[in-house]
């Protein structure tokens, strides 16, 4: 792979993808100005989490990629993850502690109680967690490090109404505050409503439509 080591950044440029290969073999295309939130939709094997994970550069792909000027094929990897926050519908913790798995609990600790965790909770075992507290410290745990494209495979999946809430609020201010580019997997159309200001729904055989936000 031909990596080079300078990273020019135009942080107008936002995001843009073509020639991105759905399972069904149609190509798409999308282009995201910078503080924008595309929610994609589509049914169970559309190609959804390919699409973010190949924007996240984590598997092989043959789409061009761009982001703030710079094309992710002339980026070392490393680099374009640290700037690229990739929610998986399924956190993955290591240590024992809650707490060892953020590097600054000071940037974590106001993210945690917007999503009504309390600060205690970074001292406690990973076993006693429940699945929508994982979710939650997830989602507080990516943030924590100010990506600029965020990257979300159905964040709330696992909440109940009130918490579902409380993510679609803190990822609408921190997209307004930062002018992040977001997308964001989900299954409910009123959520798609809720978030987005534009909507891209899968449908296999025919590729992929727009539809009204
Ligand atoms: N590493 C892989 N190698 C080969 N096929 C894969 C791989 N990962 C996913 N697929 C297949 O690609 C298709 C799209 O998968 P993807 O995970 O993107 O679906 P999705 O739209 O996110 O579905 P869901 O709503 O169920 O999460 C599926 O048929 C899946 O089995």
């Amino acid at each position: 792979m031909n990596h080079t080591q300078t990273l020019e950044i135009d942080p107008q440029a936002g995001l843009s993808l073509s020639g991105f290969i759905l399972p069904d073999g149609h190509a798409l295309a999308l282009r995201l100005a910078p503080g924008t939130c595309c929610a994609i939709m589509g049914p169970s094997g559309s190609g959804k989490s390919l699409l973010l994970r190949a924007i996240c550069d984590l598997d092989p792909h043959t789409a061009q990629v761009q982001w703030q000027g710079a094309w992710q094929q002339q980026t070392p990897a490393p680099q374009w993850r640290s700037r690229v926050a990739y929610l998986p519908a399924e956190s993955a913790w290591w240590h024992d502690r809650v707490g060892e798995h953020f590097t600054d609990s000071d940037a974590a600790i106001p993210l945690l109680q917007a999503l009504h965790l309390e600060p205690a909770c970074l001292s406690w075992s990973m076993h006693r967690t429940s699945s929508g507290e994982r979710q939650r410290m997830a989602i507080a745990r990516l943030l924590a490090r100010q990506p600029q494209l965020l990257l979300l495979d159905e964040p709330t999946a696992n909440l109940d109404a009130t918490r579902t809430q409380l993510v679609e609020q803190l990822f609408n201010r921190y997209r307004t505050h930062h002018q992040t580019t977001l997308l964001w997997i989900t299954h409910d159309l009123a959520q798609a409503k809720r978030v987005a200001t534009q909507i891209i729904e899968l449908t296999p055989g025919h590729g992929f439509r727009e539809v009204q936000p």
